[in-house]
């Protein structure tokens, strides 16, 4: 199956002398071109959830598949792989390199897969125009654009390799409330026209409900 499946994914951390069940069984199927919102309060467990369907923790039981391929039996050097080739991670905080351009963040993403950063230059101009950074903001550094802007770059760089699976942490939580729905609305977008098998965390029901669907993490349990 594409996109991306979780099976009865149970994760624990060690607690003391016991085991802190973080995920209890969860199953989730994201289809490619869909946004799933999963939403629930502050430790029910939707960090650890995307660090299992990232390939970042892995599960004590239960199966992660991405893009089809079962990620139970990938060597340490397989899964960094599948990582930079089929995941996109877009994270809280927009984790930019303060002393490059927007374009150039971007850039940095082809020379990482082997490309030359002048080779990957049509592509980081097209993705980042496809967010909205144009008009010479695609030429800014961090610090020279606003919070939104910033997340804008970071939605890009994920999508850089193409990914079959966008995974999004808490997108919103540095921007006002108009500025998050527009994220939210953006990532919607993008999601279909890239077909990405997308999944973001929030704890914030309203931009949940922007989404194509959501699911209800509390206390580790999905529903
Ligand atoms: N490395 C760890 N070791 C032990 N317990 C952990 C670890 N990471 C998280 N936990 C615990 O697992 C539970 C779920 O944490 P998680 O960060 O996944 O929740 P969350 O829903 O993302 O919370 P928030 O919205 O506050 O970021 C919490 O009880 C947390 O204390």
């Amino acid at each position: 199956m594409n996109g991306l499946t979780l099976q009865d994914v149970v994760l624990t951390y060690p607690d003391g002398d016991r085991r802190l069940t973080t995920l209890d069984r969860v199953s989730l199927h994201a289809a490619p071109g869909t946004l799933t919102a999963v939403v629930g309060p502050s430790g029910s467990g939707k960090s650890s959830l995307l660090a299992v369907a990232a390939t970042l923790l892995r599960p004590d039981s239960g199966r992660v598949l991405v893009a089809g391929r079962d990620t139970a039996g990938l060597s340490p050097r397989q899964a960094t792989e599948l990582r930079r080739d089929r995941i996109g991670i877009v994270f809280q905080q927009p984790n930019l390199l303060a002393s490059l351009t927007a374009l150039e963040q971007l850039q940095a993403m082809a020379h990482l897969r082997g490309v030359s950063a002048k080779a990957g230059l049509p592509r980081a101009e097209r993705l980042l125009a496809s967010v909205g950074l144009t008009d010479g903001r695609q030429h800014r550094r961090p610090h020279q654009l606003s919070g939104g802007e910033r997340q804008r770059v970071n939605i890009a760089r994920a999508l850089f390799a193409e990914p079959a699976v966008l995974l999004v942490d808490e997108p919103t939580s540095a921007l006002d409330h108009d500025r998050g729905a527009r994220i939210v609305d953006l990532l919607a977008a993008v999601t279909r026209d890239h077909d990405t098998a997308t999944v973001m965390v929030t704890h914030d029901r309203g931009f949940a409900a922007r989404a194509d669907r959501t699911l209800e993490l509390t206390d580790g349990r999905l529903s």
